[in-house]
C-alpha cells in the first residue's frame, strides 16, 4: 500500500483551504463538499491512507453541513494525491465484485454497480441520485436531461432524484432538500451477484434551516441482472413528531409519442395542470395513459405495479411497496429541447406520513424490463 500523509490546513469558515492527502502517484481532486466524510474515509482506507477522525469531523462541520453557504465556495478543494479512483484498484481492495467508486461529472463521486450479466447502474452521492440504469444490452433506461448540471449546488435533473421531506411546492423549497445534499456512503454488499450500496443522510444545519427536525434517511440501491431495487427508510430521530411527503422522481428514457402507462384506471387524480398549487380532482378513466400534450398529474392510491411502454420498444414494470401514490409528468413544449426523450413516472407518498419519535416509514421500488 502506498505510504500517505495528510496535510490539512485550517478549515476556515471561508472554506478556502485545501485538504491534501498525499502519497506517491497520481492525484484525484474534487470539490470537498462533494465528498462526505464517510465517502472520503472509504476511498482513503482503500488506498491505505489513514484519515484522522478529527480531520473528518472538522471537514464535516466546516464545509459539508453548511449547505448552500458552503457550496458557494467552489474554491474549497480536496486534493487527494495518490488516490486516483480506479475501478480495478477499488474492486481489488473491496474484495467486492461489481462495485466501484468513480469520479463522475463535475468531479462528483458516483458509485458504479455492475452485474455479471452486463447490466449496470450509477448513483451519485450528491442527492443519492441514480443517474443510469443500463439493461443487459447496454441500453440506458433512465434519462438525464441535457440541461442537468453536476455542480453540487443544483439538484441533478434526471435519473431518480429524491423529493423529501416535501413533494412539490409548499412550505419549503420545491421537492425538499434531499436531492441537493451529499449523502454518506454507509455500506456496500454483493450478495449472490447483486451489488448494492446504502447511503444515508441526517439533519444538518442546512436541512434544519428549512425543516427543523432530526431524522435519518437510509437509501439502498441494489442491482440485479434485470432489475433495479431501491429501499428508502425515513426514521424520526427527534424528540417530537414530524410529518413529510416524498417521491422518487424517476425520469425514464422514452420517445414520448409512443409512451403509455397502464394500471392507473379508476384512481382518483389531482391534476396539477394548469395550477400546481391548486390541483383539480378527478378520476382516471383510461386503461392506458398517453402523452400527447403537457401532463402533470398525481394519482392517489395507485396500484403496486404500473406498466410503462417507453416508445423505444421496452416494457418496464414499476413495482412498489409502500409508495401508495404516483405522479406522471411530461413538460411537453415547456421543455422543448428534451420533452420528447423522457417521461417521469414517479412513485410517491403524497398523503402526509406522520412519525412519532423513534418510528420509521419504509418503501420499496423495483423496476425491471419485462
Ligand atoms: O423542476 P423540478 O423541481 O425538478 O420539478 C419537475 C416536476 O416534478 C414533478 O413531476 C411535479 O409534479 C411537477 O409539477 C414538476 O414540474
Amino acid at each position: 500500500m502506498a505510504a500517505a500523509s495528510i496535510v490539512a490546513s485550517s478549515f476556515s469558515s471561508a472554506c478556502s483551504s485545501l485538504l491534501t492527502i498525499s502519497s506517491s502517484s497520481s492525484s484525484f481532486a474534487t470539490t470537498a463538499q462533494s465528498l462526505s466524510p464517510s465517502a472520503l474515509k472509504f476511498i482513503a482506507l482503500r488506498k491505505g491512507v489513514l484519515l484522522k477522525h478529527k480531520t473528518l469531523l472538522s471537514y464535516s462541520s466546516d464545509s459539508r453541513h453548511k449547505g448552500r453557504e458552503a457550496l458557494k465556495h467552489n474554491s474549497c478543494v480536496c486534493q487527494a494525491a495518490g488516490m486516483a479512483v480506479e475501478a480495478e484498484t477499488l474492486n481489488k481492495d473491496f474484495g467486492l465484485k461489481g462495485l466501484r467508486i468513480e469520479t463522475g461529472k463535475g468531479g462528483l463521486p458516483k458509485v458504479v454497480l455492475s452485474s455479471e450479466l452486463g447490466s449496470s447502474a450509477e448513483i451519485y452521492l450528491y442527492g443519492a441520485c441514480v443517474t443510469s440504469w443500463k439493461s443487459m444490452d447496454g441500453k440506458d433506461l433512465l434519462f438525464v436531461r441535457p440541461d442537468a448540471v453536476f455542480n453540487g449546488i443544483k439538484p441533478i435533473s434526471g435519473g431518480i432524484p429524491h423529493c423529501f421531506p416535501q413533494f412539490g411546492p409548499g412550505e419549503i423549497q420545491q421537492h425538499g432538500f434531499a436531492r441537493n445534499v451529499t449523502w454518506n456512503l454507509l455500506s456496500t454488499e454483493n450478495q449472490a451477484g447483486s451489488p448494492s450500496v446504502t447511503l444515508d443522510i441526517e439533519e444538518s444545519e442546512y436541512s434544519q434551516s428549512m425543516w427543523g427536525h432530526a431524522f435519518k434517511a437510509t437509501y439502498k440501491v441494489a442491482l440485479e441482472a434485470e432489475r433495479l431495487r431501491t429501499e428508502l427508510i425515513i426514521k424520526n430521530t427527534d424528540t417530537r413528531p414530524f410529518f413529510f411527503t416524498t417521491a422518487l422522481h424517476t425520469y425514464f428514457s422514452a420517445s414520448i409519442g409512443g409512451v403509455s402507462v397502464k394500471g392507473l384506471k379508476g384512481c382518483r387524480t389531482l391534476n396539477k395542470d394548469p395550477d400546481p398549487k391548486n390541483p383539480i380532482p378527478g378520476v382516471e378513466e383510461r386503461d392506458s395513459v398517453t402523452f400527447p400534450a403537457f401532463v402533470d398529474c398525481m394519482y392517489l392510491n395507485s396500484p403496486e405495479e404500473l406498466l410503462l411502454e417507453n416508445g423505444l420498444g421496452d416494457r418496464i414494470s414499476i413495482k412498489n411497496k409502500g409508495w401508495t401514490d404516483a405522479v406522471l409528468w411530461n413538460p411537453y413544449l415547456t421543455m422543448e429541447a428534451s420533452y420528447n426523450d423522457f417521461v417521469c413516472v414517479e412513485n410517491a407518498k403524497l398523503d402526509k406520513v406522520h412519525l412519532q419519535p423513534g418510528e420509521s416509514w419504509e418503501a420499496k421500488q423495483v423496476i425491471s424490463v419485462v
